[in-house]
């Protein structure tokens, strides 16, 4: 059970070989022992801090902030930070862990493009907590008219999760197959895949909280 968690100057060559290959095949890439269990918990133990000192705020969709329609759409509580924050430095080494992989693979792919893309930038990172009792994200497309975003990057970090027990799988459902990718969002596993209209995806209702950390990557 070899973590990937490498010198985040250099990440291996082997991960950055599997993201490149199950991206360009799938467009969908799964690496579970991402951190090890030691930083995975690091990691955790910052995301519950920041969720206990209350700075997280409900998910609100642009459109109508505020309305109960947000309730029933998206019922997550996110927080954006940039990994610089004092309390937030394991996090911050998650971020750093996931860019050099991402400009590496954007490298090490033919003519030096992942999916045709030359990444150059990325949001910041969106902890989002999902407070069980049935809260969920209904089938969408992160970025369904060209914002930019290409590439959606999310670290888990729910121990001993069990989708029968605690719901909250990702389904995503990749364009012209019948074939669903079913995710669960357990702790340590971290998640590529295309952001746009290639994949659809749904967070279906949690009946336990649920932890994720979000990057976009823009091109
Ligand atoms: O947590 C997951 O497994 C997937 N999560 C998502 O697809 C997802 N996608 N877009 C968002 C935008 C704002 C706030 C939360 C989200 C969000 O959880
Ligand atoms: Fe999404």
């Amino acid at each position: 059970m070899n973590s990937y968690f490498m010198d985040p100057s250099d990440p291996s060559y082997e991960i950055c070989q599997r993201v490149i290959r199950d991206m360009t095949q799938y467009g969908v890439c799964v690496i579970n022992n991402f951190l090890g269990k030691e930083r995975g918990h690091l990691v955790l133990n910052e995301v519950l801090e920041m969720y206990r000192s209350g700075i997280f705020t409900a998910g609100q969709l642009v459109s109508s902030p505020g309305s109960t329609e947000a309730q029933t759409i998206r019922s997550d509580r996110i927080t954006w930070i940039d990994g610089k924050e004092p309390q937030c430095h394991h996090i911050g080494q998650l971020i750093s862990q996931v860019d050099s992989i991402i400009l590496k693979a954007n490298k090490m792919s033919n003519n030096g493009k992942m999916g045709n893309y030359i990444i150059n930038g990325r949001t910041k990172a969106m902890v989002a907590c999902y407070p069980g009792s049935g809260s969920h994200y209904v089938k969408h497309v992160d970025n369904p008219n060209k914002d930019g975003r290409c590439i959606t990057a999310i670290y888990y970090l729910n121990l001993d999760w069990d989708v029968k027990r605690c719901g909250g799988l990702l389904r995503v459902f990749p364009e012209g197959t019948n074939q669903v990718a079913d995710i669960a969002p357990i702790f340590d596993r971290m998640l590529f895949f295309w952001s746009d209209r290639r994949n659809p995806h749904e967070v279906q209702p949690a009946y336990s909280t649920r932890y994720a950390i979000t990057l976009w990557y823009f091109d």
